[in-house]
C-alpha cells in the first residue's frame, strides 16, 4: 500500500491517520478536510480569560476496551500532563438528575437507591431487577430500546430514564433508536445470559483485547469516571493533528472539500473543487450523507443505504453566570421527552471541570442541549431558528428548572446540523449491507466515524483503529 487518502479531519479521520502513520507500510497519507478547523465536533472556545467552553464532547469515558484504546493514545501523543481526571467518588460522576413534572430528582445510586422507592420511580427498583431475571429471551435480531426496556425492566423506567438516557446520549428518540447498536451491551446480556442483570454480573460476552498501557492502568487504579483537557478536548485533535504533521508522512489538506470520488484502475481519483487527488485506498470519515453524495453511480445500493442513515441537529447554549448559582451539584440533568420534547438537558460544566471557569472571581457555566430529534418539531428548519429564540429558550429553562433569576453575563448559541447519527432499529443490517458490497465489489474503502459503529469520541477512534488493522493486519 503507498498512497492513502482520508476523508473528514473530525477525530475520526485525524485518528484513522494516526494509526495509519504508524504503519511502515504506509508511505504517504492524505487528509481532506472541507472546513478551515480540524477537530470536527471536538471543538473547544478558549476565552483569552482562561474560560474554556465546549460545544461538543466534554468529558470522554476512560472505561472498557475503546475508553483504554483512547488514553493510550492521549498518553503516546505527551497529552497525559494536560489530563482533567474526575473519580466516582466525585460528586459530578455521583449526581445526575431528572427534571420530571417541575422537579430535580437525583438518579438513584448505590444499593440503597436500588432497594428504597426513589421518586419520580413509584416503587424500589430492586423490584423491577428481581423480575427482570425471569423474563424470556426474544427472538427477534433487533428491537427498539423502549420496546427492549419496558418488556424486561417495566414502562415506567422505558418512559422515564431510558427515554431521559437516550436524549443524553444520542440526542434521540428511544422509540425509535436500536437497542443492538446504540447499546450493544444490553442486547448481548439478553442474548448470552438470558437477563440483564446476569449479564451485568457475569459478563455479557467478548470485548475487544485492548492492552492497559500506563496511564490506562492509572485511570483503574484511581478510579476515574471520566475525563477532560486543561484547554478543552479539542487539545485532542490539535494534538494528533502536530503529530501527523511530525510524522513527515502525512498531508493535512483543510478548505479540501471532497466533491466526487471515482474508482480508477490506481485505485481513487478525488474531486476537490480546484483539483484531483489520487490515492490507492480511502477511508471515509466523513458524515454518511457526504460520503454518500461523492460516490459514483455504480455504488447505488450503497449511495443510498448511506442516505438513510438518520441524523439529528442539537442546538448547544453555553451561558456563563457570575457567581455560584447552582441549588444542587453534579453532573446536570435531563429531561425526558415528556415533561418538554425539545428540551434535552443541561450540563452544570463547573462542576466536573472548575479549571475551565474563568480564573479571576467565581463564575458557573452552563451548557444546554435542545432539539434533537424534536428539533423540526419545536423550532422549525434548523437555518430558519433565530440566535434570540435559542437563547431564551435556554435561560428560560435554567431559570424554571434550577431557580436562576439572574442573566447570564456571557452566552454563545450554536446550531449544530445533522450532528448525532441515529442508529434506528436494523441498523446493523445496513451497516452489514454496505460493508459486504464494498468487500463483494472489492472497492479500496473503508467506512470509519459515528455514523457506523457508535457516536461517543471513543467508539469513533476505536473505528479508525480497526479499519487500519483490517486493511493492514495487526
Ligand atoms: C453536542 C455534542 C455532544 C457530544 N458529547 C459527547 C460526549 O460527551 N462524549 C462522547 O464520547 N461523545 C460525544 N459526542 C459525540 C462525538 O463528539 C462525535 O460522535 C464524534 O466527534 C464524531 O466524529 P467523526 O470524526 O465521526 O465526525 P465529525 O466530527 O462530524 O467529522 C467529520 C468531518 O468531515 C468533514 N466533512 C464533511 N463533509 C466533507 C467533505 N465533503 N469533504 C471533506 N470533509 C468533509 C467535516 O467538516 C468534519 O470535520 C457529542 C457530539 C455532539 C454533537
Ligand atoms: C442533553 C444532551 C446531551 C448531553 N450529552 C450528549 C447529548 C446529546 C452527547 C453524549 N453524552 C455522552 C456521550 C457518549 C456516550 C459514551 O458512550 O461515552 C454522548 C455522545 C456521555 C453521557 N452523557 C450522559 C450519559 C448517561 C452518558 C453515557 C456515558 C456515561 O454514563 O457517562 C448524561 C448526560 N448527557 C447530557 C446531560 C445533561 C446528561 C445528564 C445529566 C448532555
Amino acid at each position: 500500500m503507498r498512497t492513502v487518502a482520508v476523508l473528514g479531519g473530525g477525530i475520526g479521520g485525524l485518528a484513522t491517520s494516526y494509526y495509519l502513520c504508524k504503519s511502515p507500510q504506509i508511505t504517504k497519507v492524505i487528509v481532506l478536510e472541507s472546513s478551515s478547523r480540524l477537530g470536527g465536533w471536538l471543538w473547544s472556545t478558549r476565552r483569552s480569560d482562561g474560560a474554556v467552553f465546549e460545544h461538543g464532547p466534554r468529558g470522554i469515558r476512560p472505561a472498557g476496551a475503546v475508553g483504554r484504546n483512547t488514553l493510550n493514545m492521549v498518553e503516546d501523543l505527551g497529552l497525559a500532563a494536560e489530563l482533567l481526571p474526575i473519580t466516582y467518588s466525585h460528586v459530578a460522576a455521583k449526581n445526575r438528575y431528572l427534571y420530571v413534572k417541575g422537579k430535580l430528582h437525583r438518579m438513584p445510586s448505590g444499593i440503597s437507591g436500588l432497594l428504597r422507592t426513589v421518586p419520580p420511580f413509584s416503587r424500589p427498583l430492586l423490584l423491577s431487577v428481581a423480575k427482570e431475571i425471569l423474563v424470556k429471551k426474544s427472538k427477534k435480531d433487533d428491537e427498539s430500546i423502549h420496546s427492549f426496556v419496558s418488556r424486561r425492566l417495566g414502562q415506567e423506567l422505558a418512559d422515564i430514564a431510558v427515554d431521559s438516557l437516550c436524549r443524553g446520549v444520542f440526542a434521540g428518540d428511544c422509540r425509535k433508536l436500536s437497542v443492538r447498536s446504540c447499546f450493544p451491551p444490553l442486547y448481548n446480556a439478553e442474548q448470552h445470559r438470558g437477563s440483564l442483570t446476569l449479564g451485568m454480573l457475569l459478563g455479557s460476552g467478548p470485548s475487544p483485547v485492548v492492552v492497559s498501557g500506563p496511564l490506562a492502568q492509572r485511570s483503574l487504579k484511581e478510579s476515574w469516571a471520566q475525563w477532560s483537557l486543561k484547554r478543552g478536548v479539542e487539545s485532542l485533535p490539535e494534538s494528533i493533528s502536530d503529530y501527523l504533521q511530525q510524522s513527515g508522512k502525512v498531508e493535512l489538506h483543510r478548505d479540501a472539500a471532497v466533491q466526487r470520488i471515482c474508482p480508477s484502475p490506481a485505485g481513487w481519483k478525488i474531486h476537490l473543487e480546484n483539483g484531483v487527488v489520487t490515492a490507492d485506498h480511502i477511508f471515509s470519515a466523513l458524515p454518511a450523507k457526504a460520503l454518500s453524495s461523492a460516490l459514483p453511480s455504480s455504488c447505488q445500493p450503497l449511495i443510498q443505504e448511506l442516505q438513510d442513515i438518520a441524523t439529528v441537529t442539537v442546538a448547544v447554549v453555553n451561558l456563563e453566570y457570575d457567581g455560584s448559582i447552582l441549588p444542587v451539584t453534579g453532573f446536570g440533568h435531563l429531561l425526558p421527552s415528556s415533561e418538554d420534547p425539545a428540551l434535552l438537558g443541561v450540563v452544570y460544566d463547573s462542576v466536573p471541570f472548575p479549571e475551565h471557569n474563568r480564573s479571576d472571581g467565581q463564575t458557573t457555566r452552563l451548557t444546554v442541549m435542545m432539539g434533537g430529534a424534536w428539533f423540526q418539531e419545536e423550532f422549525g428548519p434548523p437555518e430558519m431558528v433565530t440566535e434570540e429564540r435559542l437563547l431564551e429558550r435556554a435561560t428560560d429553562a435554567v431559570s424554571f428548572h434550577l431557580g436562576v433569576n439572574s442573566s447570564p453575563c456571557w452566552s454563545l448559541v450554536s446550531v449544530h446540523r445533522d450532528c448525532i447519527p441515529q442508529y434506528y432499529e436494523g441498523h446493523h443490517r445496513r451497516v452489514e449491507s454496505m460493508r459486504s458490497f464494498i468487500k463483494k465489489n472489492e472497492l479500496p474503502l473503508s467506512l470509519v466515524g459515528a455514523c457506523y459503529d457508535g457516536v461517543s469520541v471513543n467508539d469513533v477512534i476505536f473505528s479508525g483503529r480497526t479499519a487500519v488493522q483490517e486493511l493492514l493486519g495487526a
